[in-house]
């Protein structure tokens, strides 16, 4: 959680947002909402050529930019984006194994725990994506997240920083989230699988206002991640008062 026991709070624009579309939303969407926002330690994962702009747009808002993916090495790897790159440009947080990496570029959990590795090692925190791909029974669900999981963070550190997103890739841009039972028994898998003290627990797919409140009615989530949700300011409005309901 936050330093003040608040929840946690992120979101990715993955390739929605071009440069001046970004400009824009940080302007618009992000920086009105960023006294509240900062409360939950917000941060936007962005595409690498907008984290600079971001950075600078966001100075001294309590809300920062992180990343959406990088490379777990330096040197040959063309195209590719490294930790230690990322780390020096100030970013703090990464986005690790996504449901769109798995399925587009066939990124497995060996490849994810290598870059967890590599963001831990340049100090940033990993937050590591996991998720079903198809509607499954909950204690099948739990079994392969927390298995995901654990692979990832292997290698990372105990007592480094880490967020668990749990996003089931069905849930990813639906109408409709995980049931708060279903979630619940994915979240009792993962906390037997990592027992970490510095690993935080967050759910994300198709967030709305009141996902939050019934997610936390069944298990002790530490937070949300906001896609869709964090493009129109008076639903991140709502979704941010309703996390900072549940801190008071
Ligand atoms: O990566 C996916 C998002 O975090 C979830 O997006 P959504 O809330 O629009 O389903």
């Amino acid at each position: 959680m936050a330093e003040n026991d608040a929840p946690l709070s992120l979101t990715s624009t993955k390739m929605n947002l071009g440069r001046e579309q970004t400009r824009r939303w940080l302007d618009e969407v992000i920086l009105p909402n960023a006294r509240a926002l900062a409360r939950l330690s917000f941060f936007a994962c962005l595409p690498y050529p907008l984290i600079p702009d971001a950075q600078r747009q966001l100075e001294g808002s309590g809300v920062s930019a992180g990343a959406q993916n990088c490379w777990h090495s330096d040197g040959a790897a063309t195209g590719e984006v490294s930790a230690g790159l990322l780390a020096e440009l100030g970013c703090g947080q990464v986005m690790l194994g996504h449901a769109e990496r798995r399925r587009l570029f066939h990124e497995d959990d060996s490849l994810i725990a290598r870059k967890a590795t590599a963001a831990a090692g340049a100090g940033m925190t990993p937050v590591i994506c996991v998720g079903e791909e198809r509607r499954v029974a909950a204690r099948s669900a739990a079994a392969h997240v927390a298995e995901q999981a654990r692979r990832a963070l292997a290698e990372v550190p105990a007592r480094h920083p880490a967020l668990v997103l749990y996003e089931p890739a069905w849930a990813i841009g639906s109408a409709h989230g995980a049931e708060p039972g279903h979630a619940a028994t994915v979240l009792e898998a993962l906390r037997s699988a990592l027992p970490r003290p510095a690993t935080h627990f967050l759910y994300g797919g198709a967030v709305t206002p009141g996902t939050y409140t019934a997610l936390r009615a069944r298990a002790p989530w530490h937070g949300v991640a906001v896609g869709r949700a964090a493009q129109d300011s008076g639903v991140l409005h709502e979704v941010t008062d309703e996390l900072l309901a549940a801190a008071s």
